[in-house]
C-alpha cells in the first residue's frame, strides 16, 4: 500500500499541560509520517470556568467546541481530544477519524499521607468533581467528605500539596503521560472504581468532508482500543449520559471477546449503584456499539434512569 502524500496540518489544541503533551505526541507519529505538523494553542470555555461544577454549566462539549470552531474556519485541520471529554454523537459536519493505542483507564489514588482508600481514617476529604467518581468512592467507604475539585491536573495537585484534602483521586493516564507517576499510591482496582467511557484513549477529530485527512490519520489508530471505547461510549450514549450522570463503563478485549462492564449511579442518591456486564466476541466497531446498547438496556432494567433524547 502506498503512503498518502506528505501534508501540511494544524493541529488545534488546548493549553493545559496534558492537552500539549497529547497534541505534541500526535505531532510527532505524524512527523514521522513525512508529514509537516505544527500547533495551535486555543483556551476553552472549560478552561475558564474554574469555580462551578461543569456537570452545572453544559457539560463535556465545553472543552472542546472552541476547538471545532477552529476545524471550521479552517485555522486548523486536527484536535486531538481525550476521548473521555468528547460528546457522544459529535456536532453535524465532524467525525471521530480514529482512536489511539489507549494509555492505563484506571483511576488513580493519590495522597501525601495515605497509601490507599483503605488506610484513610474515618471522615477523610477526598476531592473530585467527578459524579462517577464520588458515587462509586461513596459505595466504598460512605463515611468520607468528597469535596470539589476542579482544575488542570497540576492545579489539582497543588490544591492537595496545600493540605485542602486528605486524599484526591485522578486518572492515571494523565499522570502517567506527564511523568508523574510517582504520586500513583495505589491504581484502584476496575472492579471498586469503575473507569469513565474512553478514559485513557486519545481520539483524533476532523472535519467529515476531509477524506484525505481520514485516510493519513488512520495509520495512527489502535483497533483493540477503538473497539472497546467504542463500545464503551455506546453504553453512555444510550443512557444519555452527560457529566450530570454519574455513569462508568469499561471494556477488555481478550482474544477477541470484549468483556464490557458499567454502573450507574443515582444522581439524587437516592438508590443504590446498579451494575451490570456482558462479553461477546467483538470484531467490528458495530458489533462494540451493539454490546454498549445491550448493557445500557441492562442498566435500565436493573433499575438505572436514563435520559432519553431530546426530540427536535
Ligand atoms: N476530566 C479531565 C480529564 N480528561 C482526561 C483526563 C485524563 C486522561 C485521560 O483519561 O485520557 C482528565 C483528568 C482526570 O480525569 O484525572
Amino acid at each position: 500500500m502506498s503512503p498518502t502524500q506528505p501534508l501540511s496540518l494544524v493541529i488545534a489544541t488546548r493549553e493545559s499541560r496534558l492537552a500539549l503533551w497529547q497534541a505534541e505526541h500526535v505531532q510527532a507519529l505524524l512527523r514521522a509520517r513525512g508529514h509537516s505538523v505544527s500547533l495551535l494553542g486555543m483556551t476553552t470555555q472549560g478552561d475558564q470556568i474554574l469555580d462551578r461544577s461543569l456537570s452545572k454549566v453544559g457539560g463535556k462539549g465545553l472543552f472542546v467546541k472552541e476547538l471545532e470552531v477552529a476545524l471550521e474556519e479552517g485555522r486548523a485541520h486536527i484536535a486531538v481530544h481525550s476521548l473521555k471529554d468528547v460528546p457522544m454523537d459529535l456536532p453535524a459536519g465532524f467525525a471521530l477519524a480514529c482512536v489511539m493505542e489507549r494509555e492505563d483507564p484506571r483511576d488513580a489514588f493519590v495522597s501525601p499521607r495515605y497509601a490507599s482508600l483503605d488506610a484513610l481514617p474515618q471522615g477523610a476529604v477526598v476531592g473530585t468533581s467527578s459524579l462517577r467518581r464520588q458515587v462509586l468512592l461513596q459505595a466504598l467507604r460512605p463515611d468520607l467528605r468528597i469535596e470539589p475539585l476542579r482544575g488542570n491536573l497540576d492545579t489539582r495537585l497543588r490544591k492537595l500539596d496545600e493540605g485542602n484534602y486528605d486524599a484526591i483521586v485522578l486518572a492515571a493516564a494523565g499522570l502517567k503521560r506527564l511523568g508523574l507517576q510517582d504520586r500513583i499510591r495505589t491504581e484502584f482496582a476496575t472492579s471498586d472504581m469503575l473507569p469513565a467511557a474512553g478514559q485513557g484513549a486519545l481520539g483524533i477529530e476532523i472535519r467529515s468532508d476531509r477524506q484525505d485527512l481520514m485516510e493519513a490519520l488512520a495509520p495512527l489508530a489502535h483497533q483493540e482500543s477503538w473497539l472497546t471505547v467504542t463500545a464503551e461510549r455506546a453504553v453512555s450514549r444510550s443512557m444519555g449520559g452527560s457529566c450530570s450522570m454519574p455513569l462508568a463503563a469499561h471494556g477488555r478485549l481478550v482474544q477477541g471477546t470484549l468483556h464490557l462492564e458499567a454502573a450507574w449511579g443515582d444522581p439524587d442518591g437516592r438508590t443504590p449503584l446498579v451494575r451490570a456486564s456482558a462479553s461477546a466476541p467483538v470484531a467490528t466497531l458495530a458489533a462494540a456499539d451493539a454490546l454498549g446498547v445491550e448493557i445500557a438496556a441492562r442498566l435500565r432494567a436493573g433499575g438505572a434512569r436514563g435520559v432519553d433524547p431530546v426530540a427536535g
